[in-house]
């Protein structure tokens, strides 16, 4: 089973935007399970920006000078939280899909994972500022590698009917067969919560990448600690479900 796994800002930081070290121990030991049972992750992590933030020198920085000066700190939490298992880092932008790219990008996370090292991705924030980047990034790779999954863990366990932050009455959508353009603007501009960037909009778009090849989306929220069993056991209780294709388009153009 080869998974890319997308943790997003607000799974990592706490609401006063510090990083929850409770919840990065929950988040590693879960990606240690999966390791432990042999299965292959990759891990789009996002965080460099609200990090940066935290630091007295980000006065006045951009936010491509923010991602750099939180990139290194966001790699030494999880670097620390991964421990035994080494981990990796990568800064991708957005052409990893190139044919030259994408090959040694495969070549790359095969190796690295063979050997039981957690790549660590993140896009490359000095050269591409995007907003919501990591989901569609996540997406790419999953694309990429031949992922049999791609999960996105967020503040929310799902795509609700409606932005669930701001209408309570907003219902859970369990599954979904096919992410469409009609949904893609009926949920936009799908406001971000107070430390994401991309909204529910880059979650539908990532997983409308995903499944364009075959590849099923899970969309759950990283603040439940029973994600890592879910994931384990195929059963997702609070979740939104992107079905895989059963039809799909290989990287050469052809259907089958
Ligand atoms: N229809 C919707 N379903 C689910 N979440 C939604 C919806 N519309 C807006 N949102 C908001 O999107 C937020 C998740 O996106 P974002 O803040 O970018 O998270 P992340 O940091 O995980 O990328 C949720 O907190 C939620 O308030
Ligand atoms: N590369 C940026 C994250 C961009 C992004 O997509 O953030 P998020 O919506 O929290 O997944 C960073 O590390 O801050």
């Amino acid at each position: 089973m080869r998974r890319v796994i997308k943790i997003g800002t607000s799974t990592l930081m706490d609401v006063q935007g510090q990083v929850d070290r409770d919840r990065l121990v929950s988040i590693s030991r879960g990606v240690k399970q999966l390791m432990q049972d042999n299965q292959r992750v990759v891990l789009v992590v996002s965080g460099a920006v609200a990090l940066g933030r935290t630091l007295p020198q980000s006065r006045h920085l951009s936010r491509s000078a923010l991602a750099s000066l939180g990139q290194t700190r966001l790699m030494a939490y999880y670097q620390d939280a991964l421990l035994p298992y080494p981990s990796a880092e990568m800064l991708l932008g957005s052409d990893v899909e190139e044919t030259g790219r994408a090959t040694q990008l495969t070549s790359t996370l095969d190796d690295l994972t063979e050997a039981g090292i957690v790549p660590l991705i993140n896009g490359n924030d000095a050269t591409e500022c995007h907003v919501g980047d990591n989901d569609v990034l996540a997406a790419r790779v999953a694309r990429v590698w031949g992922a049999d999954q791609l999960v996105i863990l967020s503040d929310v366990d799902g795509l609700y009917s409606d932005n669930p932050g701001t209408n309570p009455k907003a219902r859970r959508i369990a599954r979904l067969a096919w992410v469409t353009e009609h949904h893609l603007s009926q949920f936009g501009p799908g406001n971000p919560g107070p430390l994401g960037s991309g909204g529910i909009v880059s979650k539908l778009a990532a997983a409308a990448l995903a499944q364009e090849f075959g590849i099923e989306t899970i969309l759950t929220s990283g603040r439940h600690p029973e994600v890592w069993d879910w994931l384990r056991t195929g059963r997702y209780h609070l979740a939104t479900r992107f079905e895989a294709r059963k039809e799909f388009c290989h990287a050469d153009g052809t259907i089958s």
